[in-house]
């Protein structure tokens, strides 16, 4: 099936089931929008391709949201291996103010910020000294405290800086995925992917280390406006297969990452692509999305 989405990119989207064994409905009814909703998936020859126009889909997006009126734009960053691709390419984009960015975290671990499992202290580092984003518009999470406490602070901390007490909704989150198919803290098989009211939750079992975490829930990442993944190495290979082209095993998390009214862009290189059989979009060098 094909889609026309925004101007003229043509979405090639998949219509391959997805296999969901779970015997709550709203799991495949999300599964289904994951596998039916317009998506661009984008194979790049290696990482260092695929950088560069991440960084220009985000100054894009930040450019479109600012342009609006908005007073701001608010972006979700994933840890893992996103910090040091975002490191090293949107410092290297042009005239970059981000003097109104609002930076959230999408998952966060529950460790000090000079841990070098926490993610914020890795973006401090890597990032954030290398740009003009105000600290007091960076939104971190408070490791001090108890982990039901700190999700609940993270929460609030969204509720204010987006003046809601409804759903946040991010103008751009981007994601990573595990090699088990887990976006943000969200896990296969965990009851955390049932959650409906709660912007934020806490883990105290994460199965990837370190255990306690906090999280954005499901409900969020699907009220953004523009969702992004980025995927790279052949390690990725069979999950991005099973998750964007369905099959025999379970719904996984990314399965189920279909934004309501949002762009979902799967961002991906070779490597990572090498299984696919779906039509991708495959750009030239310096391509923009
Ligand atoms: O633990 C985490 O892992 C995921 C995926 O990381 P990746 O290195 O495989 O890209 C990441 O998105 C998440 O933020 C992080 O906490």
């Amino acid at each position: 099936m094909r889609m026309r989405m925004g101007g003229d990119s043509t979405v090639h989207v998949s219509q391959s089931g997805t296999g969901a064994s779970s015997p709550d409905p709203t799991w495949s009814t999300l599964a289904a929008q994951g596998t039916m909703s317009g998506r661009r998936v984008v194979a790049f020859v290696s990482a260092d391709e695929l950088g560069p126009a991440l960084a220009h889909l985000i100054a894009s997006r930040a450019e479109k949201a600012l342009g609006n009126g908005a007073g701001s734009f608010s972006l979700g960053l994933s840890g893992g291996s996103l910090v040091s691709i975002l490191s090293k390419e949107l410092p290297a984009v042009p005239n970059l103010d981000c003097k109104r960015w609002l930076v959230g975290f999408c998952d966060e671990r529950l460790v000090p910020f000079h841990d070098p499992e926490s993610t914020y202290g890795l973006y401090k580092n890597q990032l954030f000294s290398k740009m003009n984003i105000p600290d007091d518009r960076v939104l971190t999470i408070d490791p001090s405290l108890p982990v039901q406490e700190c999700a609940e602070d993270y929460a609030n901390k969204l509720s204010k800086a987006f003046d809601t007490q409804q759903t946040p909704v991010f103008d751009m989150l981007l994601l990573g995925m595990g090699p088990d198919g887990h976006i943000c803290s969200l896990f296969p098989d965990h009851p955390l992917l049932q959650e409906k009211q709660k912007t934020v939750a806490p883990i105290s079992d994460s199965p990837k280390p370190p255990p306690q975490r906090v999280t954005l829930t499901l409900p969020v990442v699907n009220a953004a406006r523009c969702v992004v993944f980025v995927s790279t190495g052949g390690s990725k290979a069979p999950v991005l297969k099973q998750v964007l082209e369905g099959g025999d095993g379970p719904v996984l998390p990314a399965a189920l990452v279909a934004p309501t009214q949002g762009e979902l862009f799967w961002l991906v290189d070779e490597p990572a692509a090498a299984s696919l059989t779906l039509d991708v979009e495959r750009p030239g060098p310096g391509a923009k999305l």
